[in-house]
């Protein structure tokens, strides 16, 4: 049973947000919701909004337009918000030469949970022995564990994490994958930020792919895959198109060959051997996620402002359908490189206590 009031949903609405430091507009009107009991990845490039919107999210940076809500609330409006709320955002405040342990226990005292539950919480995020050290010698890993801890002190039901698989090996990964599940499994609502989709693509039930403060996806990551295809290739196209579009389905050209709407291979194979034409590849194919987003992502029109020293009103943008499928065949024709094959993008570290106290709103308005 998760703490909390009986009737609270744990919903994550957010309507028309929009940031603007200055004249930069860092989100740009967002509209997403997020659901208890999933998991639900919170995806853009480098730059493009997600630390703003969950910082908006949290009462740390105040709103230029917009809401975002929890249970219908303000982040400012919840009373006694780490029951309620718990987060790791990206800047560590962990005192280099305070103990894992103390850090947490300092928070504790704060929000008035019991020393117990902190051990009880280093148990859990696998770091017991390593809490007793001071932070200062954490690897990342370490810190996302302890921040992880920070973030779920006071039982919440909703858990706000900006790329919390940052700096985690895989082994890491597939713990907290794992670790993530099981809290989603008890009700409570996950949000989770990262810049790959790959690191959260088999931890995730939900997405919302932003790029350039704007939302360009959303869907559950089945809708995002779309329907499993065939892909052949034959001696004979129209007569294997005809055969096949007898039998129901649908084909199109592509490249070389056709792509039928079916997963079934034997089907393919069954109409091309009754027509007698040759087959010279037959394969199935599946969006592959992390194509799909560079090519949400990095089109021109979303390409980040900062980046590539657009001026900030940036280009007349016409985004695509922004939920479920069918996603554009045209989006997934130029795979753009992400690095080196096997490259890690380390990053800043990605914990702070649950307790907000990050970098300071520099567009100088009060909070
Ligand atoms: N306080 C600020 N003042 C001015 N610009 C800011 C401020 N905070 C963020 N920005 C700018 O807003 C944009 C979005 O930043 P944000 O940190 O939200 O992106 P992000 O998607 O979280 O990126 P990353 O994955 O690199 O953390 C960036 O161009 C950033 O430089």
């Amino acid at each position: 049973m998760v703490h909390g009031r009986p009737e609270f949903t744990g919903r994550i609405e957010v309507r028309g947000l929009t940031k603007r430091f200055g004249s930069f507009t860092a989100v740009d009107g967002l509209d997403f919701d997020v659901e208890p009991g999933r998991i639900t990845g919170f995806l853009g490039p480098n730059g493009s909004g997600k630390t703003t919107t969950l910082r908006m999210l949290l009462g740390l940076v105040r709103a230029t337009h917009g809401t975002a809500t929890i249970d219908g609330h303000r982040y400012a409006e919840i009373a006694n918000p780490l029951t309620v709320v718990g987060s790791a955002l990206e800047a560590t405040n962990f005192h280099p030469g305070r103990t894992g342990r103390n850090h947490l226990r300092v928070q504790a005292a704060v929000a008035g949970v019991p020393d117990s539950r902190v051990d009880e919480l280093l148990e859990l995020v696998g770091i017991p022995a390593a809490a007793r050290k001071r932070a200062g010698g954490y690897s990342m890993g370490m810190r996302q564990r302890l921040g992880l801890a920070a973030a779920l002190l006071g039982d919440p039901r909703v858990i706000i994490l900006d790329e919390p698989a940052n700096g985690l090996d895989p082994e890491g990964i597939r713990w907290l994958r794992g670790f993530l599940r099981h809290l989603a499994d008890e009700g409570r609502t996950l949000l989770i930020s990262s810049h790959m989709l790959s690191e959260v693509e088999q931890t995730v039930d939900d997405v919302v792919i932003i790029a350039n403060g704007r939302r360009v996806a959303q869907g559950t990551v089945a809708d995002l895959r779309g329907e499993p295809t065939a892909y052949v290739r034959t001696s004979d196209p129209e007569r294997l198109t005809q055969a096949l579009r007898d039998r129901g389905l649908s084909v199109a050209p592509k490249g070389r060959g056709l792509q039928v709407t079916t997963e079934d291979l034997a089907v393919v194979g069954d109409a091309a051997h009754a027509s007698d034409v040759a087959i010279h590849e037959l394969r199935s194919e599946q969006t592959h996620l992390e194509e799909l987003f560079f090519n949400l992502t990095d089109r021109d029109e979303h390409r980040n402002r900062n980046l590539d020293a657009r001026p900030s009103g940036g280009l007349p943008v016409d985004l695509p359908p922004p939920s479920g499928p069918p996603i554009d065949p045209a989006l997934l024709a130029e795979p753009v490189e992400s690095g080196e094959p096997g490259e890690r993008v380390e990053r800043r570290a990605s914990t702070t206590p649950a307790m907000p106290a990050g970098r300071p709103d520099d567009d100088g308005r009060p909070r």
